[in-house]
């Protein structure tokens, strides 16, 4: 009983840095080879002028190098304990003209603001370098690259499978709506594979370092139609598309969508709509708070149950007829034999065209 107790007590203990304990559900794991920390901000390409987004600083064993090559460091943490820490860390050094810490808000002057980065407004910054609580990886994704002004790069800690789902290319095992999304906005990249030792605690996941660049200009495309498109293909992305378009589900959301469209032209007195990416597209990315890092394809085998048949529907030559229109879009873009797993953001591009010159919607 009091070896249990002692050996809890160390174990506790070798979680503990500048007396403060870790949290693992604000996942704490803290940096702790310096070689690897040179490595990352090596890799980030920091130039002297620019500002860096520091997101989870911790006790700041990363923002002391951002601090040597940056101009300056805005860092937002959620942990008090931390914020704390990292004035005790850097007052009196001399990067403490570099990195105002303060729990005042109000101050413009403030460089590290304490709070959760998902209901933050992220400040002006150039380039992001992070090692984050992986819990917030697709959120805090779409929230960066809904961001405004636009940033040149960011460079983000992640656990290994989200970050391998990011670059993940058509036909590879982990191309997904992640994967689709993320790519249409950005172009990423993979920098480093991180073991799970150079953290403290060792998290129970391997990691890996992603560089992401936003794309500017945005494709020409309205990214609610966009993700409705993608999330209808990889609800089973090894089904034909045939397959998942001829479902009764899916032609009555079309159906339905395809009519509130016609009814809306016609009271505009036949104004076209023109689907552009635009700013508001963007904020529904801010929004959401989904997570789309580990979607699984659903795996249903139902298909023929679930397929809409001629003889099927029920009153139904308007339904016939708009699921012919649908099977005839996808025969036109020689997409109805193919699967969502295999077709590249051109392909989706082309695609999603096609549905919306033909009146038909995804949101
Ligand atoms: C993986 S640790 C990284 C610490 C430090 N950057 C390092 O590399 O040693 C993640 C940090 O993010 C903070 N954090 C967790 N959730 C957060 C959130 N929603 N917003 C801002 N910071 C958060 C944690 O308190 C923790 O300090």
């Amino acid at each position: 009983m009091a070896g249990g107790k002692i050996r809890k007590a160390r174990h506790q203990q070798q979680h503990l840095q500048g007396g403060i304990p870790f949290e693992k559900f604000k996942g704490q794991h803290i940096l702790k080879n310096p070689m690897l920390v040179d490595t990352i901000v090596q890799k980030a390409g920091i130039k002297p002028t620019d500002i860096v987004l520091e997101i989870g600083p911790g006790t700041g064993n990363l923002t002391k190098k951002l601090l040597e090559v940056a101009k300056s460091v805005v860092a937002i943490e959620l942990d008090p304990r931390m914020v704390l820490e990292l004035n005790r860390r850097f007052q009196g050094t001399p990067y403490s003209n570099r990195l105002k810490i303060s729990l005042d808000l109000a101050l413009l002057l403030l460089q590290v603001i304490q709070g959760d980065v998902l209901k933050s407004d992220l400040p002006y910054f150039d380039i992001c370098v992070a090692n984050i609580p992986y819990q917030i990886s697709s959120p805090l994704t779409f929230k960066l690259l809904s961001n405004s002004p636009v940033f040149r790069c960011a460079v983000i800690m992640f656990q290994r499978e989200f970050a391998m789902r990011l670059v993940a290319n058509p036909g590879d095992n982990l191309y997904c709506r992640l994967s689709v999304n993320t790519q249409l906005l950005a172009r990423i990249s993979h920098l480093l594979k991180v073991g799970r030792n150079n953290f403290k605690p060792p998290p129970k996941v391997d990691s890996s370092v992603v560089r992401i660049e936003p794309r500017r200009p945005l494709p020409p495309v309205s990214f609610k139609e966009w993700d409705g498109l993608i999330r209808l293909c990889f609800n089973r992305k090894n089904k034909t598309l045939g397959s998942i378009f001829r479902q009764k589900s899916v032609l009555a959301l079309l159906e339905k969508n395809y009519k509130t469209m016609q009814a809306l032209k016609q009271a505009q007195n036949g104004e076209t709509e023109e689907d552009k990416a635009s700013s508001d597209d963007l904020g529904v990315l801010a929004n959401a708070t989904e997570d789309m890092s580990m979607e699984v394809d659903s795996g249903r085998d139902d298909d023929d149950e679930m397929e809409m048949e001629e003889d099927d529907v029920a009153g139904g030559s308007e339904k016939a007829a708009f699921k012919e229109k649908v099977i005839g879009i996808l025969h036109q873009g020689d997409f109805a034999e193919k699967r969502a797993s295999k077709l590249t953001q051109v392909d989706f591009l082309y695609l999603l065209s096609l549905f919306n010159k033909a009146g038909i919607h995804f949101c």
